[in-house]
């Protein structure tokens, strides 16, 4: 369980670009940041992913006040959580099964990310995952060979075969087509409900929000102005996040 409260980040130039967020994120809940451009989506998902520091305020991950929490303890957290990018950095030589069992940074060891080194479970579990992500016939193509919905597939798959438990996604279906995002959000989804993961996504595509979250977060000048379960939002609601 994540709980956040009173949480703000202030730009290094002064400017206060999020506001007193607040939440929980339970474990299998799918919820969509929604809001227009510039409204903080993104630099909500860094601060969470301890991408970006935040300036003051509460982050709890599993009883662990991550602010409070010196360095070993930060990067255990660091460890749970998987920041899936639009575009995922892969290494484009190696496969999609390599890309998976070798993991992203600062998810696994240097160590093991330099030597490659896996165990056959390892092995295992990363086809298991590749499967679930629906790549079982691609896992040994070069991720250079992969289309944008499968390269997004292939970072979903590294994240979850790295035991990740909470997964921020920014815009993971931009550049797609309606199709694609469609099974990138449903890969998501049924990960999110198999694996008991958090999975938070920034969206621009307010359907997409609509049809796969739990609950719809909408973001306006830095601040959480509504918070909804999943469902169509009223003419209303979406003005105001416009
Ligand atoms: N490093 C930075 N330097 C200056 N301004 C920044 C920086 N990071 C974020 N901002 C500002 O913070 C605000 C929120 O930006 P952010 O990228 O989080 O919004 P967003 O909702 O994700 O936008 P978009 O939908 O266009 O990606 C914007 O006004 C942006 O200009």
């Amino acid at each position: 369980m994540i709980t956040i409260s009173g949480l703000t980040r202030t730009l290094p130039q002064g400017k206060t670009v999020l506001q007193e967020i607040r939440g929980q994120l339970e474990p299998g809940t799918f919820v969509a940041i929604v809001g227009a451009s510039g409204s903080g989506k993104s630099t909500l998902l860094r601060c969470l992913a301890l991408k970006e520091p935040w300036t003051k305020g509460e982050y709890r991950f599993d009883g662990q006040e991550v602010m409070k929490a010196g360095p070993l303890a930060k990067l255990r957290v660091r460890r749970k959580i998987a920041y899936l990018e639009q575009k995922p950095l892969l290494y484009e030589k190696k496969t999609a099964l390599k890309n998976v069992l070798i993991g992203a940074v600062g998810q696994v060891s240097w160590i093991r990310r330099m030597t490659g080194m896996v165990r056959n479970d390892d092995y295992m579990d990363a086809m298991d995952t590749l499967e679930a992500v629906g790549l079982i016939d691609r896992a040994k193509q070069p991720a250079e060979k992969l289309s944008g919905g499968e390269r997004q597939r292939v970072a979903i798959a590294r994240a979850i075969a790295h035991g990740a438990e909470l997964v921020l996604a920014d815009e993971p279906v931009t550049g797609l087509d309606p199709h694609s995002a469609e099974d990138i959000m449903a890969i998501l989804k049924k990960l999110c409900k198999e694996k008991r993961t958090t999975i938070v996504v920034a969206l621009h595509r307010l359907e997409l929000a609509e049809k796969f979250a739990d609950e719809i977060w909408g973001l306006h000048e830095g601040r959480i102005i509504m918070n909804v379960r999943g469902r169509r939002l009223t003419g209303a609601e979406k003005v105001r996040l416009s």
